[in-house]
């Protein structure tokens, strides 16, 4: 695995966060060091699948990256005649992607598409996973996308919705900024590579508050919403289809 190191030398003039070649080739560590529970939730999406995933369906992966949770999915899943559609924006990715999977689910069916996911039509789903993809999404655009995953999913079937939050009171947001912060310097990043991966991704990731996510994900009409996993300003909702 390539040590993230996108930010240790000063920028100059920081740009805007982008998902580039760069970035695709140290992914894994970048993740890894700056999302507290994400290998958790990896590990935890193909427990989710596994109860989910329904016979014949299709299963989404919105904003897939290199497929870390198509693979843990495909891992676990028991049901005959799944197959996975993953879906990223950003070329860089989806190559890689490609390659992964590929080598890891030969006989495996699926589908790895170059394209902004606001422009998917989902059908015959039984699994939706946004494992930090919304969020990247401008504000205005999310209920529609939302809605387009509801309208896909068949009954029974579940949105895994994962999201860095936001708080919408002041000192829980600037305790849990804070830890975050920790969390990133006991994983080895400098003051100067978080600071400048702070400002890069100022009007890039958007973050929403839990009862905003909640609210958005009623109004696209999940009935049913719980969040199942937090790990510090990171957290996981499930939302089920009646
Ligand atoms: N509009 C869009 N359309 C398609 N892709 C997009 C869009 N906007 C952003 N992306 C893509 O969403 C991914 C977000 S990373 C997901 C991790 C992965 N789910 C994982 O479980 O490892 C999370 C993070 O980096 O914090 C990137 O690969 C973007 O190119
Ligand atoms: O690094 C951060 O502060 C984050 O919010 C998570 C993240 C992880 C990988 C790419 C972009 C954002």
């Amino acid at each position: 695995m390539k040590r993230d190191s996108i930010y240790a030398q000063p920028h100059g003039l920081v740009a805007d966060f982008a998902f580039t070649e760069a970035v695709a080739d140290v992914f894994p560590d970048m993740i890894r060091r700056s999302v507290p529970g994400y290998e958790t939730i990896i590990s935890l999406l193909g427990v989710l699948a596994r109860r989910y995933a329904q016979a014949d369906s299709r299963i989404y992966d919105l904003g897939c990256s290199l497929g870390a949770a198509t693979l843990s999915m495909a891992s676990q899943i028991r049901v005959p005649g799944v197959s996975f559609v993953c879906v990223d924006n950003s070329s860089a990715m989806t190559s890689r992607c490609e390659q992964i999977i590929q080598r890891r689910l030969p006989d495996g069916h699926f589908e790895v598409v170059c394209d902004d996911i606001q422009n998917v039509v989902l059908e015959n789903a039984s699994v939706v996973v946004l494992n930090f993809t919304l969020q990247f999404l401008k504000p205005d655009d999310r209920l529609e996308m939302l809605r387009q995953i509801y309208q896909g999913l068949r009954p029974g079937g579940v949105l895994v919705l994962s999201e860095k939050l936001r708080f919408a009171d002041a000192t829980e947001q600037a305790l849990l900024t804070d830890l975050h912060l920790e969390f990133k310097r006991a994983n080895g990043y400098s003051e100067l590579e978080i600071s400048q991966k702070r400002s890069s991704l100022e009007n890039v990731l958007v973050p929403d508050t839990f009862e905003e996510h909640v609210e958005r994900l009623q109004s696209a009409g999940f009935r049913q919403v719980v969040k199942w996993f937090q790990g510090l300003n990171f957290a996981s909702l499930l939302a089920v289809k009646d």
